[in-house]
Formats: C-alpha cells, structure tokens, sequence
C-alpha cells in the first residue's frame, strides 16, 4: 500500500483549478519533492492531504486511509508529522512551551535529538522568533514524535544555507529509516540534492512525476562560456543546444547534448572560464512544458 495515494484530485476556487484532476503515488520510504512555480498550486494539495480543505472531487488516501472521512483521516494524521507553509505558533507561548504542549498530544521521544541539529532559542516567547527561528521550530515539532510520513510545505524557506544542508542531511537519513517524505518546494536544486522522486505542478495540473535522475539528464545544463575573442550562435553547431544567447564574447545557452561535441566545437576557441550549473526551475519548465508563462 502507498503512503500517499492521491486519485483525481481536484480543488476549484470559483473559476480557479487549483488543483485539476491530480493523480500520483508516493511509496513508503521515498523523499518526493513536489515542485513548482508560485501559485501553482502546491499548498492547495498539502492542505487537502491534511484534511484543512475538502476536495471539489476526487481524494486522497494516506496509508489506505481516505482523508474524506474523518474517522479515517484522524487514523492517517496519527502517523503524519505535519510543517505549514507559515507556521502559525501563538506568539505568546515560548518555543519549549510549544514542544511541551506538542508533546503531551503526540510524544516527543526524539525531541532532543532534533534540537541537536536544529537549534531555536528555546526560552524565548515565539513572538521574538526570526522566520528561520520559527522554521527550525517548525521543524522539531514535526519530527519529534517520530511520524512515518512527512508533509511539509516548502520546509526550507527561511533556513541559512548551512541549517538547509543540516535539513537535507537528516532528511536522507530518515529516508533511509524507512520514512516517507513529502514536501514542497520550489527551487530545482533542492530537490536535485534531496529528493528520490519529483512531480512537477503548474496551474495545477501535474505535468510529470519522475525520478529525479531522469528529469534532471533531460533538463540539461546551463552553461555559460567566456571567451577570449567574440563569438555567434554559427561557433556553436552541436546537437542540444537550446536557448541559444551571446553577447561579445560571452555566450549562454541549456545544452542537453553530449559534452563531447561541446568541447569539440570549444576547442576552436581561446577559453577564458566555463561555467555548467542546474537549470533554473523556469528553464526546465520552458524546455518541457511550452513556457507560456
Ligand atoms: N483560499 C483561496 N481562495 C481563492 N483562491 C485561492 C485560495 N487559495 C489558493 N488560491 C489560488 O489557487 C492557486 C494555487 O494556490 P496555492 O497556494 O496552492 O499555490 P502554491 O503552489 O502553494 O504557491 P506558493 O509557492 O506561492 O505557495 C493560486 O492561483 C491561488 O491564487
């Protein structure tokens, strides 16, 4: 049985589809990043998952548990652990106190643990929190009494660089324990670095759930060439090259060819760097998806 078992999903606010008729599995044990551009209609799913919001049709099934009923989405939200996209603690109450009364509800046997790795200022009431305070907060709360299945809406935003690496770690660790993960995000290489499995969401409507390695070896690369005399499109005749700018003696372009032929074509010119990153997200979908937008 899935963890996430999501059929026809479908949610309309007035004349907007949300969500448009979703349908996809996560399995158990698996990260799956669900990825799109704002709007898109990512937090619209999570809240139905969630049971905040009931569906204009279709459901979702968490563990077999159809999150229609509620007798039976209590039986699905007892193995979840849960972060909004914006936490709403009350302010008044400090971070300990919140872990506390979050803990006589659910548990906390991994409380300390957690506060190992992510590390809110504890004694101070949440109305002092910076927003990465409250994330990591957040965070704790979600993990602490050891859920099988997590739901989180773009868990990251707000966490430095180094509290984001620290996430991304503990995330593939609890993957490796057997949990699922579900989360949101909308930044590509995020769920590059982390996640096993993506679905892509755009005006809500799923436009691919695959696995990561495969969408990214079809997304290509950015690449960016600097060199040493101007060049034209006419110096770049090699399959895969999309997107193709040059300004002087710079040029710029997503290349989902071979780097052989690349570098062939280069070796006729004089290098002065050479930059190959991810794609921007809205690359990906441009090259994919039409880019309408
Ligand atoms: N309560 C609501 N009433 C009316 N329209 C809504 C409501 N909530 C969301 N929408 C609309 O539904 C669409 C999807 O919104 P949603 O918040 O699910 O997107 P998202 O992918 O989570 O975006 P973001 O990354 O910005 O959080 C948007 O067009 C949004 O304006």
């Amino acid at each position: 049985m899935a963890a996430i078992e999501v059929q026809g999903l479908t949610k309309a606010y007035g004349d907007t589809l949300a969500n448009d008729h979703l349908d996809f599995s996560i399995e158990r044990g698996e990260i799956f990043g669900y990825l799109g551009p704002n709007g898109a209609g990512k937090s619209t799913t999570i809240r139905q998952l969630m049971g905040f919001q009931a569906p204009t049709e279709g459901t979702a099934r968490i563990f077999g548990h159809d999150v229609r009923n509620d007798r039976e989405l209590r039986q699905a939200k007892a193995r979840i652990g849960f972060l909004p996209g914006e936490p709403a603690f009350t302010p008044s109450v400090t971070g300990a106190e919140l872990l506390d009364y979050q803990a006589a509800l659910k548990g906390d046997e991994r409380r300390d643990e957690l506060l190992d790795i992510f590390t809110p200022p504890l004694d101070r009431q949440i109305r002092e929190y910076s927003t990465g305070n409250k994330q990591m907060l957040g965070i704790v709360q979600a993990f602490m009494h050891d859920p099988d299945l997590l739901i989180m809406d773009e868990p990251t935003s707000g966490l430095d660089p180094l509290k984001q690496e620290a996430f991304h770690a503990f995330l593939r660790e609890e993957r490796d324990r057997g949990k699922t993960i579900f989360f949101s995000s909308h930044i590509l290489g995020e769920v590059r670095r982390v996640c096993d499995r993506v679905g892509i969401i755009r005006e809500g409507r799923l436009v691919t759930v695959e696995a990561v390695d495969d969408l990214l070896e079809r997304g290509g690369k950015q690449v960016r060439v600097h060199t040493a005399e101007p060049v034209t499109e006419a110096d770049f005749d090699v399959d895969g090259i999309v997107g193709f700018e040059a300004e002087g003696r710079q040029a710029q372009f997503t290349f989902t060819g071979d780097y052989n032929d690349l570098f062939a074509a280069l070796a006729d010119h004089r290098l002065v760097d050479i930059e190959i990153d991810e794609p921007p997200i809205e690359e990906v979908f441009m090259h994919f998806y039409g880019g309408e937008e």
